[in-house]
């Protein structure tokens, strides 16, 4: 296990996003750069504070976070690229804060984002990884869609779950989306929408399939001695824990990396999940938002359908608030900071109609990199306004 370090002397601010939208007209660079400016702006903060960038972007090749640094006209002395999907903006978070704890930048910028054209996307998914391209393709099962339908399938055996309990999630969190501006969907869902949904791959339907968008988001972590770093509600890191890989696919990808490393967040945040006002779960499928919150002792699997109706469909627990992906639209690796973001705003007080009152403590997880079955990465950190 990772040992635990003081998060104290860093803050987080200028969390932003770049609208949504399906097969927008600016290119990846151009959403890129102007995540970075809406969060400069956000964060009371000019382009010359910048001494740090971290990219993470499927499309942005061939250009490289140095790149963007040259088209932003930065100057950096702490630079990382990082495409391992819903996982990269986090992990660009926990070494960027290890480089401001150590002194290697005071000031750094992490941006991800995508533009997708539609025959784009069908060539990232077929060409994914190894795996994917040799063995998944060929069988017309290159899309994670297949492989989380039978997720779906398996956890609907386990928990004892129906499409209407599924249901009751997605409509929820269409109905945050309707107070996000930001979102590409925001027209409330009814229940015979969602169950007379077009078949994507059985059980899944359109509607438990995260959409494809453009997109982009961008973030600050800065030292907290940085005179900018009251420019706006300070935000501080209390946990981060990652774990990837855990079990080389032989597990049935229902538990997560969240589940090992659940006691030492915890542990280290000195806080439980019943004290999380706000919480983002990465949210591909509404199937991985149950596999992480029973991981992450959210609820016991006998609990489940109660849970859900309890607690996410009437909105007791905040959970993913800015409609989370299957509603406000996953631009590419700009899924990796979207909970984030959200949490963020809430945590300062800037997320409009749908803020969640007094809001102190959030969670936010991130999930990906299907290699053939389900995903290897998982990252959680536990964030407090101050
Ligand atoms: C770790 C990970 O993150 S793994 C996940 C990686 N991401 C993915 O694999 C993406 C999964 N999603 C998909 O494959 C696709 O979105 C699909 C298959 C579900 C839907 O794609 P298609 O069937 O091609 O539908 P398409 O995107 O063209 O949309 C068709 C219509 O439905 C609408 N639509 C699509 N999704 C939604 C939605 N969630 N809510 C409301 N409307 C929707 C579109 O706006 C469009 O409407 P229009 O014709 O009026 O413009």
């Amino acid at each position: 296990m990772t040992p635990s370090f003081n998060l104290e002397t860093v803050r987080l601010l200028g969390a932003t996003e770049v609208t949504y939208t399906r097969r927008g007209q600016l290119g990846t660079s151009e959403l890129l750069a102007q995540a970075f400016k809406q969060s400069l702006a956000t964060a009371g903060l000019k382009a010359s504070d910048i001494d740090g960038l971290g990219v993470a972007s499927f499309t942005h090749a061939p250009d490289r976070a140095i790149d963007l640094a040259w088209k932003l006209g930065l100057t950096v002395g702490w630079i990382m690229d990082d495409s391992n999907g819903g996982a990269s903006g986090l992990n660009i978070l926990q070494h960027a804060i290890r480089a401001v704890q150590a002194g290697d930048a005071r000031c750094i910028a992490i941006v991800a984002g995508d533009h997708f054209q539609a025959k784009d996307f069908q060539q990232l998914v077929e060409n994914y990884n190894q795996t994917t391209y040799d063995h998944l393709r060929p069988l017309g099962a290159g899309s994670p869609n297949h492989r989380f339908a039978m997720l779906t399938a398996n956890q609907m055996r386990k928990l004892g779950l129906e499409r209407a309990d599924y249901a009751a999630l997605v409509m929820r969190q269409r109905l945050w989306a309707s107070m996000n501006p930001a979102a590409v969907y925001r027209s409330p869902m009814r229940l015979d929408e969602y169950l007379n949904a077009p078949q994507v791959a059985d059980p899944l339907t359109r509607l438990d399939c995260v959409p494809v968008v453009d997109g982009a988001n961008a973030l600050i972590v800065m030292r907290a001695d940085h005179p900018a770093a009251h420019n706006q509600p300070a935000i501080t890191v209390k946990a981060l824990r990652s774990a990837h890989n855990i079990d080389d696919q032989q597990g049935d990808g229902l538990s997560t990396g969240l589940a090992t490393l659940a006691p030492a967040l915890w542990a280290e945040s000195g806080l439980s999940p019943a004290q999380m006002d706000v919480v983002s779960i990465y949210d591909d499928y509404p199937v991985m938002v149950l596999a992480q919150l029973q991981d992450l002792g959210f609820f016991q699997a006998d609990d489940a359908k109660q849970f859900i109706h309890e607690s996410i469909a009437t909105g007791r627990l905040p959970l993913n608030t800015s409609g989370g992906q299957l509603s406000a639209g996953q631009a590419g690796a700009a899924c990796s900071l979207h909970g984030l973001v959200e949490v963020m705003r809430q945590l300062s007080a800037q997320a409009g109609e749908r803020q969640v009152a007094q809001a102190r403590y959030g969670l936010v997880t991130g999930y990906g990199m299907v290699e053939y079955r389900y995903g290897m990465c998982s990252t959680a950190l536990v964030l407090e306004a101050l």
